[in-house]
């Protein structure tokens, strides 16, 4: 299978007033077709600027990002993005929020089209019957869902999520989580899911990567596979909790507070 996201060699570091911050050193990573790779790390080891990097927001000092064999040199309408905060805009509706990316990247559908998409996805993740309410009038889980359905609308190839389920209750998080396997299974992407939360990471993704503290490089990739059905009880088997103390202690270790 062939590499959709290859970064390779990335060096970077933030100008700052007290000079030069390293945030990225020598980070690597790839990521196959249809592959979905959890990012966890330290507080600030620079797992938001790897986003940034791979939508092309930003340059890196040294090294460079491929998507889909092609080095990315400026921001790509290819890859969807969702954020911990949804910032959905309160003077559209939900379905007109969905609809969003479609009237900023030619994808040559019609308004038929676009709006028959748009509530499509908002069925699949549950919120048929909320089309024309406004953002406010849903809880921080709805909005979350909305989020999700405008983040892959336009069928982009790469998708970013950062931290979307950060803010959400115990319960709300693992409904997304099931919610999120559902839209894969029917709108396949290719993932980068940044984290604290390593049940999430491995609960949703196929590949886990760990990176060392600030400045960050990758100390540490995990395959996921995980046997049975991605239901929450999975998380609980004892092939789980292997998995969970493993990830416990590569974080244990990138914080410094063990040895390698
Ligand atoms: N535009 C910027 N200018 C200067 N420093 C920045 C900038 N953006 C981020 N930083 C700093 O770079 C470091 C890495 O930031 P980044 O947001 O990538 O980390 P993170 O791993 O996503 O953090 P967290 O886990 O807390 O969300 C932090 O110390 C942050 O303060």
């Amino acid at each position: 299978m062939s590499n959709l996201i290859d970064i390779k060699g990335v060096r970077h570091a933030y100008k700052t007033p007290s000079g030069p911050l390293p945030v990225l050193d020598g980070l690597e990573l790839s990521v196959p077709e249809g592959g979905f790779a959890a990012v966890v790390g330290p507080s600030g080891c620079g797992k938001s600027t790897l986003t940034r990097l791979v939508a092309g927001l930003m340059k890196p000092d040294e090294g460079e990002v491929w998507l889909h064999g092609q080095k990315v040199t400026g921001p790509k309408s290819t890859v969807g993005m969702a954020f911990q905060n949804p910032v959905l805009l309160e003077w559209r509706t939900i379905l007109q929020n969905v609809m969003l990316p479609l009237e900023i990247v030619k994808t040559g559908m019609s308004r038929k089209a676009s709006e028959d998409r748009a509530r499509h996805l908002l069925n699949l993740v549950g919120l048929d019957g909320f089309e024309d309410k406004r953002p406010s009038e849903l809880s921080g889980g709805m909005r979350q869902r909305a989020s999700l359905c405008r983040s892959i609308v336009h069928k982009p190839e790469v998708l970013i999520l950062d931290e979307p389920f950060g803010a959400l209750d115990a319960f709300t998080r693992e409904d997304l989580w099931q919610t999120m396997h559902k839209v894969k299974a029917e709108e396949p992407f290719t993932g980068v899911l940044i984290t604290h939360d390593l049940r999430e990471s491995i609960f949703l993704a196929d590949q886990v990567i760990v990176l060392s503290g600030r400045p960050a490089r990758t100390q540490y990739v995990m395959d996921v596979h995980l046997r049975g059905e991605r239901d929450i009880e999975m998380l609980y088997t004892a092939e789980s909790a292997d998995a969970l103390n493993t990830l416990r202690q590569q974080i244990r270790i990138a914080q410094g507070r063990d040895a390698a």
